[in-house]
């Protein structure tokens, strides 16, 4: 798969980036007023009675800013954050020895938490109900049980597949905060906060248009924003305006949606081959060369999202938004 400028997932250099770009506490956290309020009041709570935060799951699509909000959470708390993931913890030791050595207090931050071992899940069981792990000792027939005490901690999860969780994990934690698509405002706001942050200047009118293009994600837009700079610089200019973002960004094939080159096959792939559906995920997938599973992570999602495509029993159906935006003619049954 190309690396695409509209990816949600982060690019393999960006993490690193991503972290001086992270805002430190729930005031700098642009948007998401919901998770923000409940959270705010959860933590002052749990401060006042000098107890730990309840364990909260992070879930929603990638580059929305869970792993920003676990790490706020523990600033907040004015507590350290030991961060891992499921596919790092391979045995049931593993997790052990992360949890042995938690300070009291601490946020365990867990990403990608729906990639856990059955095996692993069930040592994570009495540690986040009672703060307590139970490991064997021995082998065959002298083996025992032991319950060691662990400090009392707060989990963090983060996944963008809640679906995945189990039912007895996910009724685990007290606070369950589903991350939302930003609004164009919001973005607009993370990247001019972002400009700031990078020197760079700019227009209200040239983040509004990077915002529009950002496909409602932060990640997306920070990436905008730097590949935008890129052309600022290049042209001697000193700060991004309207006309400039959309130039670099035509320059990008990144459309006034955000939609790229990828979309634009998908969309116009099902209109002309298939008179806009319903047609298969397969079928489209055998005529535009991209498999199938790649289709349903990557490309759809967001295409739903804006009402762009709909799923139905018997296929993928494009909508008359399509046809307006790219000022075709919207077919008549007949
Ligand atoms: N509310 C926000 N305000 C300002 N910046 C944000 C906000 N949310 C996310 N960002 C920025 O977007 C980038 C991606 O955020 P983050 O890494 O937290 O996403 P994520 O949900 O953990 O993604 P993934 O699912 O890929 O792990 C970061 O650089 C972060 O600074
Ligand atoms: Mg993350």
């Amino acid at each position: 798969m190309d690396e695409r400028l509209v990816s949600s997932e982060a690019e393999s250099e960006e993490s690193y980036l991503e972290q001086s770009l992270r805002p430190q506490t729930l005031k700098q956290y642009i948007g998401q007023d919901k998770v923000k309020e409940n959270l705010e009041v959860f933590i002052e709570a749990a401060k006042m009675r000098s107890e730990t935060l309840d364990h909260v799951l992070l879930y929603g699509p990638p580059g929305l800013g869970k792993t920003t909000l676990a790490t706020i959470i523990a600033n907040e708390m004015g507590v350290n954050i030991r961060t891992t993931a499921g596919p790092a913890i391979e045995r049931p030791g593993d997790l052990a020895a992360i949890l042995t050595a938690l300070e009291p207090g601490d946020v365990l931050f867990i990403d990608e938490i729906h990639r856990l071992h059955r095996s692993i899940e069930e040592v994570l069981y009495p540690a986040m109900e009672d703060f307590c792990l139970d490991i064997v000792i021995g082998k065959g027939s002298t083996a025992r049980s032991v319950r060691l005490d662990l400090p009392p901690f707060t989990l963090v999860g983060a996944t963008t597949r809640v679906g995945l969780l189990t039912a007895p994990l996910r009724d685990r934690f007290g606070v369950l905060s589903r991350l939302e698509y930003y609004t164009e405002i919001q973005l607009a706001d993370i990247v001019e906060r972002t400009a700031e942050i990078l020197e760079i200047g700019i227009d209200p009118e040239g983040a509004l248009e990077i915002a529009r293009r950002s496909r409602g994600t932060p990640r997306i837009a920070n990436r905008l924003l730097r590949r935008v700079r890129d052309f600022a610089q290049v042209q001697g200019r000193q700060a991004i305006t309207n006309e400039l973002a959309v130039e670099a960004l035509e320059r990008l094939q990144v459309d006034r949606l955000g939609l790229d080159h990828i979309d634009h096959k998908l969309l116009l792939g099902i209109i002309e081959k298939f008179r806009g559906g319903p047609v298969g995920v397969d079928t489209i997938s055998a005529t535009i060369g991209e498999e199938s599973h790649t289709i349903e992570d990557v490309y759809e999602p967001y295409l739903l999202q804006i009402g762009f495509l709909q799923r139905t029993p018997r296929g993928r159906i494009v909508t008359d938004l399509v046809y307006k935006h790219f000022q075709m003619e919207i077919p008549h049954d007949d």
